[in-house]
């Protein structure tokens, strides 16, 4: 164990992924034991940030650690608040997106391991319009997906991939989108525009192979046509980047407009419909543990 880290808060969100947490619990506390002190803190989904705002002021943990999704992450980043803290993530979620990305692992004795490393990397984030978004986030057919399988009953990826078919099927592609960026508008028609700070979607598809997390820059992603073999070989892993299909801009900064209503989604979490999306980069936001 680490020495150096004495006091540990451990954030739980007990419905992310819909799973038991008290085994995660357990291994912090066995790992922990008998030199670190620990405290709980459990997400309610009601003023959280503010919330654990005042318990790391309080308690001023040496390490903060988070069984959650990628909202949960997201959600302690802000906590802190641009303090000086280490996350440590602990997959909990039923994508965990930000955790494939890093490559963290996905076991929880050795996420442990990892979460209290000393080797860590500092991530940039996407401010987008009043929120914060840190792996992908985007504007058509796939947040249209996330939105039917959060309001659909089935849970889990097979959920997910039940709740794609209406949707595929009665999608309201293409859209249009005038995208503003490095200077240049440009009207494009596409099934979705992604903004993405990092490479690949919670399916461990690779989506951005430009993506880099601490560059200080990210790539809006225009998505042009629902071509199904384009996407399987995007979801192998072997994306092209064929002009034809996809189109990238790399930058700082963005704004997207559409002509009609179209669903929003940051991070895995529905926003509804919107017309307009301004996006910019904020360097260096969180700092997580990572030494794989
Ligand atoms: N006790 C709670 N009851 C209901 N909702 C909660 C609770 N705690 C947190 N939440 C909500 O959980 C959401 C964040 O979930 P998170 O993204 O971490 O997990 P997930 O959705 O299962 O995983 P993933 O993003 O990887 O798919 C937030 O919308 C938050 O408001």
């Amino acid at each position: 164990m680490n020495d150096t880290l004495k006091n540990v808060l451990l954030v739980i969100n007990p419905v992310a992924g819909d799973t038991d947490k008290q085994p995660i619990i357990d291994l912090v506390r066995d790992y922990l034991r008998p030199k670190g002190k620990l405290k709980l803190f459990r997400t309610t989904g009601k003023d959280d940030a503010a919330n654990l705002h005042k318990e790391i002021q309080s308690f001023r943990p040496d390490r903060i650690l988070v069984a959650g999704g990628d909202g949960t992450v997201k959600m302690v980043a802000q906590a802190c608040d641009g303090a000086r803290y280490v996350l440590g993530i602990l997959p909990a979620g039923s994508a965990n997106g930000l955790a494939t990305d890093l490559g963290l692992p996905q076991d929880c004795g050795k996420a442990i391991v990892t979460a209290m490393g000393e080797t860590t990397v500092r991530m940039d984030a996407l401010r987008i319009g009043d929120s914060i978004g840190l792996h992908i986030s985007d504007l058509g057919i796939n947040a249209e997906l996330i939105k039917n399988y959060s309001d659909a009953a089935v849970r889990g990826r097979f959920g997910y991939v039940l709740s794609s078919i209406p949707t595929l099927r009665e999608t309201r592609t293409p859209y249009h989108f005038t995208i503003s960026a490095n200077g240049e508008e440009r009207k494009v028609e596409g099934i979705m525009v992604a903004f993405a700070n990092s490479k690949k979607f919670g399916t461990g598809a690779l989506v951005n192979p430009h993506g880099q997390i601490d560059d200080g820059r990210f790539e809006v992603l225009v998505f042009k046509k629902l071509d199904v073999l384009e996407i399987l070989k995007t979801l192998r892993g072997d994306i092209d980047l064929d002009t034809d299909f996809v189109v990238v801009i790399q930058t700082t900064q963005a704004q997207v407009t559409t002509l009609e209503p179209v669903s929003f989604q940051i991070d895995g979490e529905p926003r509804g419909e919107v017309t307009q999306v301004s996006v910019s980069i904020i360097p260096g936001f969180v700092e997580i543990a990572n030494d794989v």
